[in-house]
């Protein structure tokens, strides 16, 4: 604040606009040398502060003025002013010490009192207002120091015309004016600012007043907000029950609807052996009985034709012209029959067509009922809420120890699929811990992923003894399997855009500090989310590839894990431990990308797993062949050729393959 102070009088002291001031003065000392004493002349040129710099500007060039009084007669002369107040130097000299004294002490009072008040105000909104007030004041200030400028030069043309009475005395009189000027300057700004701190007070206290309303009110929200929670969970599950039990009776009463077409499940009993076998419904039996119809009037039709052919008069029997006629009659018969024939065989082929959805659907209808089955036999069926947190609603599906139910997580507010990993209460103790302690190890690995074609692992909990769940990403699309067994050959389009997202997902394996072999690629464990984004799921038999791993691959140290359809045939190898490392997974995906596109498995198709092993069906693999049909491009077989190589060693491993032509894309 001194400082602001100071630059106010070290402008104002600069800002002399008057420039002829001194010389006015000068001129009227001039006037007066000669009838009254110097000492006037000093008065005159003492009582302008304001032109200091002026005045000093002359008293720097002493020598170049004459020293000689002048006389009255040559005051209007400009020179004259100046040979006056060069006689008057020392003089302003001691005028300008005392001046700078008197305007510090000013400063150094101003000063005093503006702390005295900055310190009973508040810190922060005071100084901003300070700073306002002076930035006006100092406008002000420079206002009035002008002012007071001219005033001066005012009073000192008063005294000059007119002098007052005792002037030996008066030349102390604009110092104290000076001084007073300020002085109630000051005091106006102080009771000026006393008011402002009142203000400021008073609002300061109606904010903080305000403040403490705001923090009950946001307290009692929070407190509304903490006994509603319970209510609006419990409305949430409601309807999503509600959703839920409407899409279970839908489901139930789409498949009583569908079996009635479609077939059922029966049930043989064989002495005491009750078995369970599939009773094909009427609309199997309608397409069979068309076939039949079909294939009768067919071999009649055949039939018809070797008589006709019979009938055929030989050639040379009877008259040209009725031979011409007879014949000309039998070729248009034919020509009926066979018409009437590629009829037939257009009809049958729809109908086989036919067959083959309803062979589709039925697989479908079974895979539903044994779902419903599995979900009324669930003991998770009763909208339980897991871990306070997670609703189940419907079951997706049953794997070999697991149910995955879809949830909604009711903290994220997102659907979620919990699986529920159950323990065989039969299990000896040592075989329970060694199933938790690969789910905890599946658990590690999947946890630590983050990729959009890998399906997330959100949470891990225990629900009692023998249970616990995992919680992950819900893809509400099917996966590859229930895709494959609706629609068995996709598109090579559609095939390709689902093999690159999986190579996706095993770059981001195989990039990672800690690389993972899947050693589980199958259609079960490729899912798709609404959008039919493919995400690769089930880390039950990865493997975490160690750092000092050879060149040649791990130790596969689970040897007869997997789906052998799927697994290449280092992973059969029995004379020693198979070495294995991602280019297992580059075999899977190349399965994959062949069953996708022709509707079956290159190796051991309609083997079971127990046959593929008893007929090393994997290990005699070794070279793969295409079908004819359906039509695909060289490019496609080009790539499945290169993920199958037999030979380990050339095979390319995954980071290798992903540079392939075949799995990017370029704008053409
Ligand atoms: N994250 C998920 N989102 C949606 N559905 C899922 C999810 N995970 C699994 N499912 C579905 O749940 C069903 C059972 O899955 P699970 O992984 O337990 O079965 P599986 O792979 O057939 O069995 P296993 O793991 O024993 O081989 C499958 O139909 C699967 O599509």
């Amino acid at each position: 604040m001194s400082d602001d102070m100071l630059i106010h009088f070290s402008s104002n002291s600069s800002n002399q606009s008057d420039q002829s001031l001194p010389t006015k003065i000068a001129k009227l000392e001039a006037r007066m040398a000669g009838k009254q004493s110097s000492v006037t002349a000093a008065v005159s040129q003492s009582q302008q502060p304001a032109s200091w710099s002026v005045a000093t500007k002359f008293a720097d060039t002493p020598e170049s003025l004459p020293n000689e009084p002048l006389s009255s007669d040559s005051d209007d002369d400009d020179n004259g002013g100046e040979f006056l107040i060069q006689a008057n130097t020392q003089k302003r000299r001691k005028f300008d010490e005392d001046e700078s004294g008197l305007v510090f002490e000013h400063v150094e009072s101003v000063t005093d009192t503006r702390q005295k008040i900055v310190e009973t105000m508040d810190p922060n909104k005071v100084a901003s207002d300070i700073n306002r007030k002076k930035q006006s004041r100092g406008r002000g200030y420079s206002a009035s120091a002008r002012g007071r400028g001219s005033r001066g030069n005012d009073q000192t043309k008063i005294q000059t015309v007119s002098p007052p009475n005792g002037q030996l005395e008066k030349d102390l009189w604009p110092k104290e004016q000076l001084r007073r000027d300020d002085l109630s300057l000051l005091e106006e700004e102080n009771t000026t600012l006393r008011e402002k701190v009142g203000a400021l007070e008073e609002a300061l206290k109606k904010s903080q007043n305000l403040t403490q309303d705001l923090e009950k009110e946001l307290k009692d929200l929070k407190d509304i907000e903490q006994q509603m929670k319970p209510k609006r969970i419990k409305t949430l599950s409601d309807l999503l029950i509600s959703v839920s039990k409407a899409e279970r009776q839908e489901a139930r009463m789409k498949v009583r609807q569908d079996s009635l077409r479609l077939g059922n499940v029966g049930v043989i009993r064989a002495g005491t052996l009750i078995s369970e076998t599939w009773e094909d419904g009427p609309v199997l039996k309608d397409l069979n009985v068309q076939l039949r119809n079909l294939l009768e009037t067919k071999e009649a039709i055949e039939r018809q034709r070797k008589l006709l052919k019979k009938k055929q008069p030989d050639k040379g029997d009877g008259t040209d012209s009725d031979n011409g006629v007879q014949e000309d009659d039998s070729l248009i018969q034919d020509e009926i029959y066979k018409s009437r024939l590629a009829c037939i065989k257009r009809e049958e082929e729809t109908i086989l067509r036919e067959r083959d959805r309803y062979e589709l659907d039925k697989a479908r209808l079974i895979r539903e009922m044994k779902r419903i089955r599995d979900e009324d036999g669930s003991r998770f069926n009763n909208f339980q809420i897991l871990n306070h947190r997670y609703a189940l609603l419907n079951l997706l599906g049953k794997g070999g120890f697991s149910e995955v139910y879809k949830a909604f997580d009711l903290v994220e507010h997102r659907y979620v699929a919990c699986k529920l990993h159950g323990l065989n209460a039969q299990w000896s103790e040592e075989k329970k811990q060694s199933y938790i302690r690969h789910a905890i190890r599946e658990y590690n690995i999947h946890k630590s992923l983050v990729h959009h074609h890998i399906v997330h692992l959100w949470d891990i909990f225990e629900i009692d003894q023998n249970t616990f769940c995992t919680v992950l990403e819900y893809c509400s699309g099917k996966d590859l399997d229930a895709v494959l067994k609706a629609t068995p050959v996709l598109p090579e389009r559609e095939a390709r855009i689902i093999i690159v997202q999986i190579f996706r997902g095993l770059v981001y394996l195989n990039k990672r500090a800690q690389r993972i072999i899947h050693y589980d690629l199958k259609p079960g464990n490729v899912l798709f989310d609404e959008f039919g984004i493919a995400k690769v799921t089930d880390f039950g038999l990865s493997k975490i590839v160690e750092d000092d791993v050879g060149s040649q691959g791990m130790e596969l140290t689970s040897q007869g894990a997997g789906t052998y359809w799927y697994l290449p045939p280092e992973c059969f190898e029995l004379n020693k431990t198979p070495l294995i490392s991602s280019k297992v997974d580059v075999w899977s995906a190349g399965i994959l990308l062949y069953q996708m596109l022709f509707g079956k498995r290159p190796f051991g198709h309609d083997q079971s797993q127990e046959r593929i092993l008893r007929e090393d069906t994997i290990i005699k693999a070794r070279k793969v062949d295409f079908p004819s049909r359906p039509a695909v491009s060289n490019e496609a077989k080009d790539f499945i050729r290169r993920c199958l190589t037999y030979n380990q060693a050339e095979r390319p491993d995954v980071l290798t393959i992903a540079q392939d032509p075949y799995l990017t894309y370029t704008k053409k």
